[in-house]
C-alpha cells in the first residue's frame, strides 16, 4: 500500500471505530481480513496511526474546527503529532491512486491557523465531565493521572499459576520461547512483558498448559486484598470473563466452595474453559438482574467479591476509543447500578464475613460515591484496614500514573452485625 492509502484506510476505521460500539482492536482486525491486500507493515502502520489519533482526539479534533471524523482527525494528525509540514500533507492527499482527497480551503486554513493553548479537557485528551471527575479526586495531580491513563504502551501483565508452577519458572520457559518477562514489583505472583512488539501469549505452552494467564497487575492485586483462603465459601458475584475467578479459586488452593455468578449466560460459559485450562474448579450460577439465584447463599459466604460493572476507565490506555464512548449519564446509570448489586451481594455475606467492592474506574462517582453510598444504607458492614502502601481509609486506588497499573479501586468491608 501506499503511504497515501494508508491514511485513507487509517481515517476509514477511525469512522468505522467512532460509529460502532467495538473496541478499537476488533474493528482494525477485521479491517485486516477484508483487506487481504494489505501486508502486516501495512496494518502495522495504519494501526499505529489509529491508535495516535485515538490517544489525542481532543487535540485533534480542537485543533480542526471540532470535526470528528476520520479524515480530518488524521490530517490533524500528521500536523500536530507528526510536525509535518503542510507542502508533505498536501502531497498526501493528492486524491491519485487509493489516497484520501485534495485539502478543502477550510482543512488548510484550520492547518495554518494560530490556535492558542486549549481547553484542560483538550490538552489532557479526556471528555470535559471525566477531567471535572479528576480533578476533584486527585487534586493538583489530575493532570499526571490524566496523561499516565492515555499513555501508550501499556506493558502487558501475566499471573502465573502457582497451582501449576513458580514465577521463576515461568518466566525461564518464556525466555526460552524469546519472550523476556520481568517480575511485577508489586504482585508476587506476576510477570511483565513489554508491549512492543506484541507477544503472542495464546501461543506458549505455558499459556496452553494454564501455567499463565494474562492478567493485569491491578487486578492480581486487589483479586489478593480480598484474602481468599483454603476452606471458605467465597462468591465471586460479578463473575464475567473470570479473571477474578481464577485468581480466587488460585488462592484457596483447590478447597472449599466457590461460586461464580453472572447476569450473562455467555460469560459464565466463557469461564469454563479457563477453568479446565488452569486446573481449578467454581460452581457457575446464572443471576437473575434482582439478585435471585443466590438465596440458597444468604448469610453463608465467608467472602464475597463484587467486581461491579463499571464504565472501566482505568483500563483506557487500552482502549482508548472508550473514554469518547462514555457519557455524565451513564456513569449515573452505573453508579446506581453498582450500589445496587452490592446491597444485592452484601446478603450473602454471614456475620463476621467479608464483602469487597472492585471497580476498574478512574472516577470518584464510580468509586468513592458507590463505597459511600453502600456504607450509608448498610451500617452492619465495617471498612476493613487495606493491607496496601496505596490503601488509604480502607480504600485502595491503583493507577497508570502512581502504580503503574490499569485503574482499580477497592473497598473491603467485614459485617459486623
Ligand atoms: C467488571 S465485569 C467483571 C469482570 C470479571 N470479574 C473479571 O475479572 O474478568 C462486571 C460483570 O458484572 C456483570 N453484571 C452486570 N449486572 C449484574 C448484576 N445485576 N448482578 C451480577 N452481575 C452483574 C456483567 O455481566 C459483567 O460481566
Amino acid at each position: 500500500m501506499t503511504p497515501q492509502a494508508r491514511l485513507s484506510a487509517a481515517a476509514q476505521i477511525l469512522d468505522s471505530i467512532a460509529q460502532g460500539r467495538q473496541p478499537a482492536e476488533a474493528v482494525l482486525k477485521a479491517w485486516g481480513q477484508q483487506n487481504r491486500y494489505a501486508g502486516s507493515k501495512d496494518r502495522r502502520a495504519i494501526a499505529d496511526r489509529v491508535y495516535k489519533v485515538l490517544r489525542a482526539r481532543a487535540r485533534l479534533s480542537w485543533a480542526m474546527g471540532g470535526r470528528q471524523d476520520g479524515r480530518a482527525l488524521v490530517i490533524g494528525s500528521l500536523s500536530l503529532i507528526d510536525g509535518m509540514p503542510l507542502a508533505e500533507i498536501e502531497a498526501l492527499h493528492s486524491g491519485e491512486g487509493y489516497g484520501p482527497g485534495p485539502l478543502s480551503n477550510r482543512e488548510r486554513a484550520r492547518l495554518m491557523a494560530e490556535t492558542g493553548a486549549p481547553p484542560a479537557w483538550v490538552a489532557a485528551g479526556l471528555p470535559d465531565f471525566v477531567v471535572e471527575d479528576f480533578k476533584t479526586t486527585f487534586g493538583d495531580r489530575w493532570a499526571e493521572e490524566a496523561e499516565g491513563l492515555m499513555a501508550p504502551r501499556a506493558p502487558i501483565d501475566l499471573r502465573v499459576n502457582t497451582r501449576k508452577a513458580d514465577r521463576e519458572a515461568v518466566r525461564a520457559e518464556l525466555a526460552e520461547a524469546g519472550l523476556q518477562a520481568e517480575p511485577t514489583p508489586l504482585s508476587p505472583v506476576g510477570l511483565r512483558l513489554p508491549s512492543e512488539p506484541p507477544p503472542n501469549i495464546q501461543a506458549t505452552e505455558a499459556f496452553k498448559a494454564g501455567r499463565i494467564e494474562i492478567q493485569d497487575e491491578g487486578s492480581q492485586l486487589v483479586c489478593a486484598l480480598a484474602g481468599a483462603e483454603p476452606g471458605m465459601t467465597v462468591v465471586d458475584y460479578c463473575a464475567g470473563g473470570g479473571g477474578k475467578t481464577l485468581g480466587l479459586a488460585q488462592a484457596m488452593a483447590g478447597q472449599g466452595t466457590l461460586i461464580a455468578g453472572d447476569v450473562v449466560q455467555k460469560r459464565l460459559d466463557n469461564i469454563r474453559p479457563r477453568l479446565e485450562r488452569a486446573g481449578v474448579e467454581a460452581e457457575l450460577r446464572l443471576l437473575g438482574q434482582n439478585g435471585g439465584g443466590m438465596e440458597d447463599l444468604n448469610g453463608q459466604a465467608d467472602l464475597v467479591f463484587v467486581d461491579a460493572p463499571c464504565s472501566g476507565s482505568g483500563t483506557w490506555r487500552r482502549r482508548p476509543e472508550d473514554a469518547w464512548r462514555l457519557t455524565a449519564e451513564e456513569v449515573q446509570r452505573l453508579h446506581a447500578l453498582q450500589v445496587r448489586i452490592l446491597g444485592q451481594a452484601a446478603r450473602l455475606v454471614r456475620p463476621g464475613g467479608r464483602l469487597i467492592y472492585v471497580t476498574c474506574s478512574m472516577l470518584s462517582a464510580e468509586n468513592e460515591a458507590s463505597a459511600d453510598a453502600f456504607e450509608a444504607a448498610h451500617p452492619e458492614f465495617t471498612p476493613v484496614p487495606l493491607d496496601n502502601p496505596n490503601a488509604r481509609r480502607a480504600r485502595l486506588r491503583l493507577s497508570p500514573a502512581s502504580t503503574n497499573t490499569d485503574g482499580f479501586f477497592a473497598a473491603l468491608y467485614e459485617r459486623t452485625a
